[in-house]
């Protein structure tokens, strides 16, 4: 069923995966600072900062991603970042994590001065990917998909990006069916992420504008991904 190659790409992803992590001492400050919503965003500033690092590190051991042109390289990782991100924290979220780390990341999310409106999305997708119970491989793989989206803005070579994405997309559907025996409708519904995903990227838009106007600050990385300032 899964091929020789599709199961060395496997390994490939979820060994970066697993390898590029947010460094303890970033995300063990979500633990120990003080609440506010001044401290709550700088923290949220920090890791999301942190994530992005890890992000670019992760996206360049997907194979072909470095073989892309170079612009579009950069046009999907500004494409994908916050997309990337939902998944990242949603899996964090759903995570059997010591307890204190997931009321605390929620609790400073939910207390960041960030607009009622997207809270309710924001949790809804949250509570969406716990349900699903994602194996390590479907989550680098989902995140990999969500990467090598061809259409965002300013890529190029469309095409190129497409036969990526495509090969994964393959990937993923044969190791649904794998791991999910009791579930035909799984890769469905994973698929069905991504859609929710493009909303809340939308909302996401809103959430930097409104965080701006209160005069809000990201950091120079954060500014340059998101095109803000
Ligand atoms: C600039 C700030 C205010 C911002 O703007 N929009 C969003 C934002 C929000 Cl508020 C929600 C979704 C997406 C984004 Cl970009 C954010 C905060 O983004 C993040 C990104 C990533 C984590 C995150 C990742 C990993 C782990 C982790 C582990 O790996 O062990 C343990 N704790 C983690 C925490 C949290 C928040």
């Amino acid at each position: 069923e899964i091929t020789k190659e599709q199961r060395a790409l496997i390994k490939a992803i979820l060994d970066a995966y697993n390898r590029h992590q947010i460094p303890q001492d970033v995300t063990k400050k979500l633990l120990q600072e003080q609440y506010s919503a001044e401290e709550n965003f700088l923290l949220l500033t920090e890791v999301a900062t942190s994530q992005v690092q890890v992000l670019v590190e992760f996206t360049k051991n997907i194979p072909g991603f470095l073989s892309l042109d170079r612009e579009d390289q950069i046009a999907l990782l500004k494409g994908s970042a916050v997309e990337a991100m939902f998944l990242r924290s949603a899996q964090v979220l759903s995570k059997k994590m010591p307890s204190g780390h997931i009321e605390v990341l929620e609790e400073r999310i939910r207390k960041s001065g960030m607009s009622e409106e997207f809270m309710t999305p924001m949790f809804n997708f949250y509570k969406s990917i716990g349900e699903l119970h994602m194996t390590q491989e479907e989550q680098a793989i989902l995140t990999t998909i969500t990467i090598l989206t061809p259409d965002r803005p300013y890529v190029k070579s469309h095409e190129a990006v497409e036969r990526l994405q495509e090969t994964m997309l393959e990937v993923l559907r044969k190791l649904c069916v794998l791991q999910h025996p009791q579930e035909p409708q799984y890769f469905a519904r994973l698929l069905g992420r991504l859609t929710e995903l493009r909303t809340l990227h939308h909302y996401h838009a809103e959430m930097l504008t409104s965080w701006k106007t209160n005069d809000h600050k990201f950091t120079p990385l954060l500014c340059e991904i998101w095109d803000v300032q």
